[in-house]
């Protein structure tokens, strides 16, 4: 309730539109002769010659990582034996879903002592445990790698409560040390955040859950998660994943992070609206309290999980990365509020992808920010100072200082990789931190004394040479956290938290020589400043460098063959362990529809088909290409007639809340809900031009109903399965509350004519109902009276009022699910008492065309 019930379903149709879509690249093809094989190096049985087993060694990764010093020498065959071994599973249980409780139960009481029998020698004691460092025992670490979960008969149940859970919304499965970086945001309700590199959005998921915790049942947070990633079917993932949040408080966008819209509103823009809605926006710029910084990395603290990373790893890997990681983090930097955190994490143990880019933060924006020292939080959690001396290995080559790179390769070993972030190249280190330079041959480029005395440090406060001639960073970068597989059998992370405590200092402007050159033009953001614009406003600096720099980190990258660096949950997603992953991708899925019935909404606000070529010409050539535009819904007659319909009581507004991805209000088939946040921001967003590319927004909340009695039914739209938590307290009509035994025969048969109800009243009731969508409240206790109060454990469930029966709107998994919750409860509360009553004509299984309508299951496949 309130924050959402989590259960929003899946159906076959989106499942096999998400395996069409998206290549698995964590599973290696059926021609690869290692494919077969697995994270237990399991045994060949002379099936296949060409077997091999994964090489979970990489001689140069062990010559990099001994001379960094991750770990002293006496650790490194602890720390080498564990990376070996294959990943335990661990998961979090959703702390907004109803269910939350009786599922720690079930871990707590049945599962925790069943499963202790499989536990064998040289495993940990125990077969399950919650995680000492996380919250209220809601996150888990099995003992069970996900293939013995597969492989291991007398694991089934628990693998199968897994699957359900997972595939309900209930939980997640997420690597454990994946979960640590949200923690140590210290989010509140209010708070907004952005989670810059989001999919596919595992930490975004968390995030909302503590933003909704607080919430009443039918109340929406102040706050929001805006969660960004560039992969825009990496996204869809994420669209997915959070759909099963049923959260009206995220906006999903696709953009390179470092180039993030600062949707800045000029002081004569403020009655700007663009689409002729009132804009009543309170946010004049998208600034943000919080700011997850999780950035693409060479990803060798999955090893565990992703044994094929052993094979590719090499050192341009972590290299190739580091500038992109630099940008991205200052872009999170100049969009947070004065006051604001921001966490900056990897899954990668390498210095140069996290204690130096940390270190060039720091290093970048003087002493407006501040490096926290967390030590104290989160005591239970095994973590290990960063380092304040690294080398940089480039070309075989060990380097200690960037004087050390040979001239061929400054553009790709750059002055910020190094402990001090010194260049000896005669240009200053700023042309480099903000990507200026290095393409310049003249470089005349206006870094005065002035600009380098606001950024570089001065000699002895970043550089310090010890004996050995090594660098050592003047930095507490022992305050940043890095985590090692052996420290609590589990993953490698590396996590810093940022405060940001006073506006960024200026920045000089991007030199003349690069705003001429052709790389600046930004190839997928066209809307984009194409220079390095650097404005001061208030407590925000903007940077927006162009994309050319890209160049420069892709040059390092380039030579080394390029590993997915986005392990982070997806492999537990796509490889189907737990159910699969299915995804209807709400972008692409309104593109279809798009083609047919909309128009792209110029940033101008002109809608005017002739002028723009007509709509599919509007499509292609709008603002973002293949993106459906966001829409306010504001077709009263339709609204009054959902009002009405419902009895929708006036303190839950709709008007100005509900969007569509669709201009013709004639054709709209689904209409989301946003909270006030996501309003101000959406307002704010159409204000400067719709600089923000959003792919999903709000809760889907109505959705248009056809039947083949649709005719009778005076209101089109249903309430939908993930809006229903959020609706519910406050619809005063076509709601109806049944016994347990009646609600029970619902899920259980899905159809039931309203003379074969138990409770008769009931059926009355149902049958005096207006035809179309209800909804069915389980009531609390068979005495009480008939109209209930609604409260976060209150389990409700839309359904189809037809003219014989009363047919559940809602997926056969959320039925089962249900089903099994319901039969969990009554075995604990002893409600041995209730009697079963079979009605009398009814048979079990799937209805199809009852009463004019379909099969509940294709409620939901509506998309
Ligand atoms: C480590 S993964 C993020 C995992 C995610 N935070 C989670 O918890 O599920 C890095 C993500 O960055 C995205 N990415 C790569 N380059 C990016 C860029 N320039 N801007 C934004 N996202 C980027 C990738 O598509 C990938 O999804």
């Amino acid at each position: 309730m309130g924050g959402g019930g989590g259960r929003g379903g899946r159906s076959r149709t989106q499942r096999k539109h998400f395996r069409q879509s998206r290549e698995n690249v964590w599973k290696r093809p059926k021609s690869d002769p290692s494919s077969d094989q697995n994270d237990n190096n399991n045994n060949n049985n002379g099936a296949n010659p060409n077997w091999q087993p994964f090489a979970t060694q990489n001689p140069a990764f062990d010559e990099y990582y001994k001379e960094q010093g991750i770990v002293s020498s006496e650790e490194w065959d602890a720390f080498m034996g564990v990376l070996r071994k294959p990943l335990p599973a661990a998961f979090r249980i959703n702390a907004s879903s109803q269910f939350y409780e009786d599922i720690r139960n079930q871990l707590e009481n049945d599962f925790m002592n069943s499963l202790q029998a499989e536990v064998t020698d040289g495993d940990e004691p125990e077969a399950i445990r919650p995680l000492p460092w996380y919250p209220e025992n809601l996150a888990w670490h099995s003992n069970f790698s996900r293939m013995q979960l597969r492989k291991n008969q007398n694991l089934e149940r628990f693998h199968e409560f897994l699957k359900l859970e997972n595939e309900i919304g209930n939980i997640t499965r997420q690597e454990a040390v994946s979960m640590v970086p949200p923690l140590f945001l210290d989010v509140c309700a209010d708070h907004f955040v952005l989670d810059m590199c989001a999919a596919p959005g595992s930490k975004t998921f968390q995030l909302l859950e503590i933003i909704h915790r607080s919430a009443k049942p039918g109340c929406l947070p102040d706050g929001l998660v805006v969660a960004n990633d560039l992969d825009v079917q990496r996204c869809n993932l994420l669209i997915h994943q959070t759909k099963r949040m049923c959260t009206a408080n995220l906006i999903v966008t696709n953009h390179e992070a470092q180039h993030f819209p600062g949707c800045r509103l000029n002081k004569n823009d403020s009655n700007a609206s663009g689409i002729g809605t009132e804009l009543e926006s309170s946010i004049r710029q998208l600034l943000f309290d919080r700011v997850l910084c999780d950035v693409p990395c060479s990803g060798d603290g999955t090893l565990r999980k992703a044994p094929d990373i052993w094979r590719k790893w090499n050192v341009g890997l972590g290299n190739g990365l580091h500038s992109l990681q630099v940008q991205i983090a200052m872009r999170g930097i100049s969009l947070l509020k004065v006051g604001g955190k921001m966490v900056y994490s990897t899954c990668s143990m390498n210095p140069i992808e996290n204690e130096a880019v940390v270190a060039e933060i720091l290093q970048q924006c003087g002493g407006s920010v501040e490096l926290a020292d967390v030590s104290s939080e989160l005591p239970h959690l095994v973590r290990r100072p960063g380092l304040k001396r690294w080398k940089v290995r480039d070309k075989g080559v060990w380097l200690s200082s960037h004087k050390d790179v040979s001239k061929y390769r400054t553009n790709a070993i750059v002055p910020s990789m190094f402990p001090s972030g010194r260049s000896y190249t005669g240009t200053t280190d700023n042309n480099h931190r903000m990507e200026l330079g290095e393409e310049c041959e003249n470089n005349g480029n206006g870094n005065s004394e002035e600009s380098k005395d606001t950024f570089l440090p001065t000699e002895d406060s970043r550089i310090q040479a010890d004996e050995l001639n090594e660098e050592v960073s003047e930095f507490p970068l022992e305050r940043c956290m890095r985590i090692l597989p052996h420290d609590q059998n589990g993953g490698a992370f590396f996590i810093a938290v940022i405060h940001k405590r006073a506006p960024l200092p200026a920045i000089q402007e991007k030199p003349k020589c690069l705003l001429e050159n052709d790389l600046c033009s930004s190839k997928s953001e066209p809307h984009l400043e194409t220079q390095n614009q650097v404005t001061e406003d208030a407590n925000d600096l903007e940077i927006i460098p162009t994309e050319g720099t890209d160049e420069k980190f892709s040059e390092a990258a380039s030579e080394a063959d390029l590993i997915d660096n986005n392990p982070d949950g997806a492999a537990d997603l796509i490889e189907n362990d737990l159910g699969g992953a299915a995804l209807e991708p709400e972008s692409s899925t309104a593109c279809k529809e798009h083609n047919v019935e909309g128009a792209q909404v110029p940033g101008d606000g002109e809608t005017d088909q002739k002028k723009a070529g007509g709509k599919r010409k509007l499509q292609i050539q709008g603002k973002w290409r293949g993106v459906d535009p966001v829409v306010f819904f504001k077709d009263e007659a339709i609204i009054s007639s959902i009002k009405t319909f419902y009895g929708i009581k006036d303190s839950f507004p709709l008007s100005g809340h509900l969007v569509t991805r669709n201009l013709d209000n004639n054709h709209v088939k689904r209409i989301y809900y946003i909270s006030k946040s996501v309003k101000n921001v959406l307002e704010l967003n159409f204000s400067v031009g719709q600089q923000l590319k959003i792919t999903s927004i709000g809760l889907k909340m109505f959705e248009r109903q056809t039947s083949r009695e649709g005719s009778t039914a005076p209101c089109c739209f249903r309430i939908s399965s993930e809006g229903l938590p959020l609706i519910l307290p406050y619809i005063t009509k076509q709601i109806l509350y049944a016994s347990l035994i009646d609600f029970k025969h619902l899920l259980q048969y899905k159809s039931i004519k309203y003379s074969d109800f138990v409770d008769a009243e009931f059926g009355k009731k149902a049958s005096d109902l207006m035809p179309g969508c209800c909804v069915v409240v389980l009531r609390k206790d068979d005495n009480a009276s008939l109209d209930g109060e609604i409260d976060g454990s209150t389990i409700a469930i839309g359904c189809w009022k037809g003219r014989a029966s009363l047919t559940v709107m809602v997926t056969a998994i959320d039925c089962q699910e249900l089903l099994e919750r319901l039969v969990i409860r009554m075995e604990t509360e002893k409600e041995s008492s209730v009697k079963e009553v079979e009605p009398s004509n009814l048979e079990a299984g799937l209805v199809e065309d009852i009463d004019g309508i379909e099969n509940g299951d294709k409620y939901e496949s509506g998309d």
